[in-house]
């Protein structure tokens, strides 16, 4: 029976990587998508911007919105101080249990928790499911029309602080209009574009950070 891509890339990592060696995971998969088949990674040029702002901000508490393979949930844990977490929303079951794989095989599985369902449900139940009160930084990388609503969502919930950062992935390509223009003309929200391409493209692309102000 066929395989899925997901599967494929499962395979990649499992055959490439070392055990509990997160960056020889995220190196399999990058070189898996360079050399056998594209996916929607945020891959290894926007990823370097990911590992910057991550580093910068030093969160305790990561949301990420789009779970897929783990590429990028992988590589935001990697660099988290040790006692912080991350909680990763990933809507469709057969990604998610790949992404579960993935994590283990990273050995990162006591700082990522993988939450099964729609973002629009979990994020009303952060507090009192995950006793989380903010997130410290926010990873969105799922459907492109929910960046907003979602964006929105965690304003009315209080789960953002004087200095929460955003950080949305593919606002240009296959970009999401609708939310740049909502975070760049906010009063709410301090933003900078990253300039970059689409992964293991030369099509452009970028990273928007925005920081909340509160
Ligand atoms: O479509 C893209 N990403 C959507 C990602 C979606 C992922 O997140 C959930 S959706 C969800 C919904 C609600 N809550 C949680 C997860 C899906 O099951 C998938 O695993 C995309 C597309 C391109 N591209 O070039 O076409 C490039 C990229 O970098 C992309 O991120
Ligand atoms: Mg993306």
């Amino acid at each position: 029976t066929q395989t899925t891509r997901p599967q494929r890339m499962l395979a990649a990592v499992q055959k490439s990587a070392t055990r509990g060696d997160p960056r020889s995971v995220v190196k399999a998969i990058d070189q898996f998508c360079r050399q056998k088949e594209w996916a929607m990674n945020v891959g290894d040029e926007k990823g370097c911007i990911l590992d910057s702002v991550v580093t910068e901000v030093n969160p305790a508490t990561v949301l990420e919105l789009g779970t897929y393979c783990a590429y990028s949930t992988v590589r935001i844990a990697s660099l988290l101080p040790p006692d912080a977490k991350l909680i990763t929303l990933e809507f469709n079951p057969h990604n998610a249990a790949i992404a579960r794989q993935v994590i283990a095989w990273a050995g990162l599985g006591d700082k990522i928790q993988l939450v099964e369902g729609p973002s629009g449900d979990w994020i009303p139940k952060m507090k009192e499911k995950f006793g989380i009160e903010t997130f410290d930084l926010v990873f969105l990388d799922h459907w492109k029309d929910r960046y907003l609503p979602d964006t929105k969502l965690m304003e009315e919930c209080g789960l953002l602080r004087k200095g929460s950062v955003l950080l949305a992935d593919n606002v240009i390509c296959p970009g999401t209009p609708d939310y740049l223009e909502y975070i760049r003309n906010s009063p709410r929200y301090k933003s900078q574009y990253f300039r970059s391409h689409l992964e293991y493209t030369k099509v452009e692309d970028g990273l928007e950070k925005s920081v909340f102000l509160g």
